[in-house]
């Protein structure tokens, strides 16, 4: 069991609740604001949490972890989702964060999680620990009336606007999330009631003078209702393909009105579900500016938009993964190829997952090859660091790109390239919330 640097203990947090919120305030520079408490869940899971506390009996640092099941290519694996990490910045750079990750990683591997996933507060942090970079977001600033491409019966469907009401609209908003999501590696769901909860409260606070947040949704008429969802609007017009929940804030400039739409989430389970809400989004009286959520690189948007060049696009790391147990991990996704590789693994951290692996792809499931893996003693076709194969874990990296920046080594001609080929994956991998 991993011991902290001398001085300081680990110890449970379940009982001290508001000292554990008292050092992420503090590392994050955040104020703890009554009217937001009141209404924001807590989402953590108290077993999941550990503190570190110094010889004066005070938490100096914290962390947790939520239970996921994350969607890997083909495949979704057990995911230890890192958060609320911090150190109070008093107790910064002595080790306790090298010593909460130990923890973290031990706590994981006991509970049979063999991956590890988090959304990192600054880029430079996890990259050390064996995360990789797993995944990318993109955030769009379009112009209203960005012009669309065309998408057959788009204009069939029903849109309603309403006031978001959890209680109303939380059903909705989590089956057509799960449904606009399904096969898209990375696309994690919300799957307790307070993770759903959290994520459609909307505290005056959090508003930065915009109106409350609003819900449009698009429906099938009810005729056509497939049951891809399974859920029909409040109001029972037919099935919901698609939602998204945004907020303007009004803004008047010599008279004229320059509105911005900020949209929070936006999820369809079909092209003309998308291209509906877009159309409805990009055209709001006294609004100029569209900012969207956070985007699949490939998301559908980018590939609708009839000018691509008049937004601004901003590219940022989304998901960053470790894999735990090497084998566990990379024989519970697909491939998108078959492959018979012998990787030479570096591990500084996690020792048992150094070393040399033969992956092998033996049958294939819908197209999808499905691999063992197995220590061995051949000699490798490829030498990489855990932190590269994390990085390329959802199929979003090309292992083959990496070889000029030198953080993979090609021995057998050919094997990075067979390598990319069976790791990549048809879909950009994203998850589309922060938790
Ligand atoms: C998944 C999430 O929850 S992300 C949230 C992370 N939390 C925050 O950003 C809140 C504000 N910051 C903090 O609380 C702290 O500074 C932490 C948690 C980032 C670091 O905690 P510390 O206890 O100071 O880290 P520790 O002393 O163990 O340092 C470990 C290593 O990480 C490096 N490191 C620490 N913070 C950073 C950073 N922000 N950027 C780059 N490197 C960092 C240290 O230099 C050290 O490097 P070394 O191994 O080469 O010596």
């Amino acid at each position: 069991m991993t011991t902290p640097p001398a001085g300081y203990r680990f110890v449970d947090a379940k009982d001290r609740q508001e000292e554990f919120f008292d050092v992420d305030r503090m590392a994050f520079g955040m104020t703890s604001e009554p009217e937001v408490d009141a209404v924001v869940p807590v989402t953590l899971d108290w077993d999941r949490t550990l503190a570190v506390e110094d010889a004066r009996g005070r938490f100096a640092g914290v962390h947790a972890s939520f239970p996921f099941t994350m969607p890997v290519p083909g495949a979704a694996v057990r995911t230890s989702g890192l958060t609320w990490v911090g150190v109070r910045p008093d107790h910064r750079r002595r080790g306790l964060l090298q010593a909460m990750i130990s923890a973290h990683f031990e706590r994981s591997l006991s509970r049979g999680e063999p991956v590890s996933a988090l959304f990192a507060a600054e880029a430079g942090i996890y990259g050390r620990f064996g995360y990789g970079s797993a995944a990318d977001d993109v955030r769009l600033t379009l112009d209203r009336g960005a012009a669309l491409r065309d998408v057959a019966g788009s204009s069939d469907l029903t849109l309603r606007l309403d006031p978001l009401d959890p209680a109303v609209h939380g059903d909705v908003v989590d089956a057509v999330h799960r449904e606009a999501g399904r096969g898209r590696p990375g696309w994690i769901t919300r799957d307790t009631e307070v993770l759903r909860a959290r994520h459609l409260v909307d505290p005056p606070a959090w508003r930065r003078g915009g109106e409350p947040l609003r819900i449009v949704t698009v429906s099938a008429p009810a005729a056509d209702a497939a049951g891809a969802t399974g859920t029909r609007t409040p109001a029972g017009e037919g099935e919901v393909r698609g939602y998204a929940l945004f907020r303007r804030t009004e803004r008047w400039e010599h008279g004229r009105a320059g509105s911005t739409v900020t949209i929070r989430e936006l999820a369809a389970v079909d092209a003309a579900a998308a291209h509906r809400l877009w159309s409805f989004l990009l055209d709001l009286d006294l609004t100029v500016t569209v900012e969207t959520a956070m985007l699949a690189v490939d998301d559908a948007l980018t590939h609708l938009l009839v000018d691509p060049r008049s937004t601004t696009t901003r590219l940022q790391d989304n998901v960053w993964v470790r894999l735990l147990d090497l084998p566990a991990a990379l024989s519970a996704r697909r491939y998108a190829a078959p492959l018979d590789l012998v990787l030479d693994v570096t591990d500084d951290r996690l020792p048992a997952n150094a070393g040399t692996w033969r992956l092998r792809t033996t049958t294939s499931d819908a197209g999808a090859h499905v691999a063992e893996v197995e220590r061995t003693s051949a000699p490798a076709d490829v030498s990489v660091g855990v932190r590269e194969l994390g990085a390329a874990y959802l199929g979003g990296r090309s292992l083959a790109a990496m070889q000029p920046a030198g953080l993979a080594v090609e021995h057998t001609p050919g094997a990075l390239v067979a390598a990319t080929a069976a790791f990549r994956w048809p879909l950009a991998p994203v998850c589309s919330w922060g938790w």
